[in-house]
């Protein structure tokens, strides 16, 4: 006998599969529930606010448990994934009827983990963001060389890209991914631990099995590292799926340098893809997305966070925007087809996983005519641009699917599958025959209900189904007793608290065909489906293909209707290093402004190679800021194909772009602080090129004044004379208005203000030459500082400024400092052994690391010649 505290068998399986899922939580599946047990119930039950209960014993203690309904289980999966939790799916793997019948009447159901769920290998729709991709990302390393790859596994797509050591972050900031993954930590990225397969030699063994490769050369031949990391990525997958099929594209390696690299600070500080907040709404996504569908979104989304540095391609997608902008009618028309265009691509993704429904099937179908249509209606354009010439063999190509998918389903199936209902009728002539039997069965039992009525006498009589009884007559308690006389030819079932039920031969008779007829027809639409889904994944690539030129399609669509109601112009692109803007917007704020009927003035820039610096002045609350971000998102907007907030503009192509603001400007945010703003003026002054477009908006302001303007001064010298690249400094210290005289590329410009009757109007313009003065006191009484404050203020000022008059102020002897160029040296040079040496922790070092360590300093020696 076992004893008392031995575990029961169920305790077993259940820890053996919880050993499996790790870190996950693990839903256990019992009935009609997934359960949690231990740990992982307290941590759900916190989660989902669910009701934490108790069964049975461990080692003589309560075992804490809650559960979910498993028909409602993916929003409470969602919620959990949300909270950054992983989730392991342990599904009964035969029904209690086969266990008794393989092991005995006490045998134990068979169960096994049959999916991880985790943020980066979602497809349901549920748990997804229509709007934006859902990615991946596996981290690899050869050497000195990184590599991501990147899965959206909810549309298929899969991305290869080789990086250096500088540009993991960057990359990071363009994918921001759901989910990480590597082999070990990485500094700076929260990664979640890999299952294996983080070598390239794996790596290639997995890509040519994956996709049926006999070598790689048809891929480009990645590197090491790329190799590596999509041997994580597919071992990951393939642990997390358990054998469920995915939807994967073959690799596509994409080159970085392709793209204008933004890090995550300037990402942020220009809301490009969400606002400070935190939404879209308010960001510059938010301001110009007119996408029809979700696809385009999604994209959308992309080509902000990613625009081009190739002046061939951006050109080739303004060429479409400018075909759609210039004929509203045909805009209108083509908009109008995108509309009918569901989310296909992430319904192929879910069939492709076994995770699809009819509705799905049905999406499909509907993606495909509408992509169809939309072809046949372009093509009967005349002069398309070229762009689009490549992408409209795309949309068609699936006649076949859709004629089927048309015969074979209903206009609108249903989600669920079990209740059937999702073929339609003619398209198989035995299912109508099952149908019909079904329906015939139906109808006797109806008959049979009046017959008994007549007969019995009982004119309430109902013939009832249910799940335990199936079919059985029903009577009220007080007439029951007609029934259960022996002759009644009734057979008792069940006595309820006011009814009794019954059963008849004839009905039983009855009721076996219609049951047996409606299990058959629930077959042959389960088998009818399953063909169709295997028709829809064997054509997998071709229907990605034509899902992601619709995508660009609506994007270029979305671009130019924005455009239109905007009256924004196509910008010109060239190489050479400028910044023309007339009349240029910012089109966030001109929207907020424009809600509070106030109008936005919109102002000029021209940066070139003999001007690729302006330093800004002007009161707070002039426009300063907005002024800097519009120049930055006019670039991101031509480079990322679209039309531009100006009159006129011509971009010179950026290849990476940098936007700090002061720390003092960015507390709010809680992250900001002076040493992060310095770090950051860093990482710009090592990174930027002469084609980078930087944007420094008050760096040097959160520290005492001193400080803060020698580092803006020193700042400042460092991108003209060295990064020379074009560079906006906005600031309040007006004694880098001195630097005029020093630095030919620099130029001097304010907002402009003016006083009147005592009050101060910002007028918003931007002007040459410097601010004349702060008008610091007149904001903080436009801002309602109490009048007595007000005045103290203005006498202190008067004070202070009197003083500086006499000492000739704070930039007194500034002029006297040599040229940057001259001092630029005088910091000797740190040695890079001993800067080696120092980032060394021997106490954290493996003995591999310690050796690499070793044989980077003999590297550093030899190449110094020490
Ligand atoms: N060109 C413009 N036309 C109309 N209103 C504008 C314009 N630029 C800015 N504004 C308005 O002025 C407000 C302040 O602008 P912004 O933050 O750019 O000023 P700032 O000079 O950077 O101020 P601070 O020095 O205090 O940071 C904006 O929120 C907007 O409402």
């Amino acid at each position: 006998m076992a004893r008392a505290d031995a575990p029961t068998p169920m305790m077993v399986q259940y820890k053996r599969l919880k050993e499996e899922a790790a870190d996950a939580l693990l839903f256990y599946r019992m009935g009609d529930f997934f359960e949690l047990f231990f740990d992982d119930a307290k941590v759900a039950s916190a989660c989902l606010d669910i009701a934490l209960t108790k069964r049975g014993e461990d080692s003589g203690e309560p075992i804490p448990m809650c559960g979910v309904p498993a028909h409602s289980a993916e929003s409470y999966l969602a919620r959990l994934i949300k909270a950054g939790h992983r989730v392991a799916i342990a599904e009964q793997t035969e029904s209690p009827a086969e266990a008794r019948k393989a092991r005995g009447s006490k045998a134990l159901v068979d169960r096994a983990i049959i999916r991880l769920v985790t943020p980066g290998t979602l497809t349901e729709e549920t748990l997804l963001e229509s709007s934006a991709a859902n990615w991946l990302a596996a981290v690899g390393r050869a050497g000195d060389d990184w590599a991501i790859a990147a899965a959206d596994i909810s549309t298929g797509r899969f991305e290869l890209i080789a990086l250096g050591t500088g540009e993991l972050a960057a990359e990071f900031a363009r994918l921001s991914p759901a989910e990480t993954i590597a082999d070990g930590s990485i500094p700076g990225v929260r990664t979640s631990a890999g299952k294996g397969g983080f070598d390239s030699l794996a790596g290639e063994r997995a890509l040519k099995a994956r996709f049926g490769l006999a070598t790689l050369d048809g891929l480009g031949t990645p590197s090491r590292a790329e190799l590596a990391a999509a041997g994580g990525m597919l071992a990951y997958l393939d642990a997390t799926q358990k054998g469920a099929g995915i939807l994967l594209d073959a690799p596509r390696r994409v080159a970085r340098a392709r793209h204008m690299a933004i890090d995550a600070a300037t990402r942020d500080s220009l809301e490009l893809a969400r606002s400070v907040g935190g939404g879209v709404a308010g960001s510059l996504l938010g301001e110009i997305d007119r996408c029809q569908t979700a696809a385009g979104r999604r994209l959308l989304c992309e080509d902000i966070g990613a625009p081009l540095t190739d002046k061939h391609l951006i050109e080739a997608r303004l060429a479409l925007v400018e075909w759609l902008h210039e004929d509203a009618i045909r805009r209108a028309r083509v908009r109008q087809a995108l509309k009918a265009m569901p989310d296909f691509a992430r319904a192929l993704a879910r069939l492709a996983a076994g995770r699809g429904s009819p509705r799905d099937l049905s999406l499909l179908r509907d993606g495909l005519a509408a992509a169809a249509a939309l072809k046949a209606e372009l093509e009967a354009e005349p002069l398309i641009p070229a762009l689009l010439t490549s992408l409209l063999p795309k949309l068609g190509r699936h006649d076949a699917i859709i004629e089927k998918f048309t015969r074979a389903l209903v206009e609108s199936p249903p989600i669920d599958a079990s209740k059937g209902g999702y073929i339609a009728e003619g398209y198989d002539p035995q299912l109508d025959a099952l149908r019909d039997a079904a329906s015939n069965g139906r109808r006797a039992i109806a008959a049979l209900e009046s017959r008994y009525r007549d007969a019995t006498g009982v004119g309430s009589l109902k013939i009832r189904h249910n799940a335990v009884l199936g079919y059985h007559v029903e009577v009220s308690a007080k007439n029951a007793d007609r029934l259960m006389a022996p002759d009644s030819g009734f057979t008792h079932r069940q006595t309820l608290a006011g009814v009794v039920r019954f059963n008849s031969p004839e009905l039983h008779e009855e009721a076996a065909q219609v049951v047996e007829a409606g299990s058959r027809a629930l077959a042959a639409e389960a088998a009818h489906a399953e063909e169709l889904t295997d028709l829809a994944v064997a054509a997998a690539p071709l229907i990605t293909a034509t899902a992601e030129a619709i995508a660009r399609i609506d994007v270029a669509a979305s671009n130019a209707e924005r455009a239109a109601e905007g009256g924004w112009v196509l910008p010109q692109l060239v190489e050479q290093p400028c910044l023309e803007v007339d009349a240029g917007r910012h089109p966030v704020v001109e929207t907020a402004l424009k809600g509070s009927g106030e109008r936005f003035v919109a102002n000029d820039l021209a940066l070139g190679p003999n001007d690729r610096l302006w330093l800004i002045t002007g009161p707070n609350m002039g426009g300063k800021s907005t002024f800097l971000r519009q120049a930055a998102l006019i670039a991101v907007l031509a480079q990322s194909g679209s039309y531009v907030p100006a009159a006129r503009a011509k971009v010179g192509i950026v290849d990476r772009l940098f936007s700090r603001v002061g720390a003092s400007d960015n507390l709010a945010r809680g992250r900001s602080t002076f040493m992060v703003e310095m770090v950051e003026t860093a990482a710009i002054l090592a990174q930027a090129t002469p084609k980078s477009l930087v944007i420094l908006d008050e760096i040097g302001r959160g520290t005492s004044t001193y400080d803060g303007l020698a580092i803006a001064w020193a700042v400042v010298e460092a991108m003209h004379d060295q990064a020379k690249c074009r560079t906006l400094f906005a600031t309040h210290y007006h004694e880098l208005t001195r630097l005029a005289g020093r630095l030919d590329a620099l130029s001097l410009h304010h907002v402009r203000a003016r006083e009147w009757k005592g009050d101060l109007v910002l007028l918003h313009e931007v002007a040459g030459g410097a601010a004349d003065r702060s008008y610091g006191i007149a904001v903080a009484k436009l801002a309602g500082l109490p009048p007595t404050v007000v005045a103290r203020a203005r006498s202190v000022l008067a004070k202070l400024e009197a003083g500086r008059d006499a000492t000739g102020g704070i930039a007194a002897g500034l002029d006297d400092l040599p040229l940057f160029a001259a001092t630029a040296d005088a910091e000797p040079a740190p040695d890079p052994i001993l800067a080696a040496l120092d980032a060394v922790d021997p106490d954290s070092l493996s003995p591999r690391e310690a050796l690499d360590a070793l044989y980077q300093l003999k590297r550093l020696a030899a190449e110094q010649g020490k």
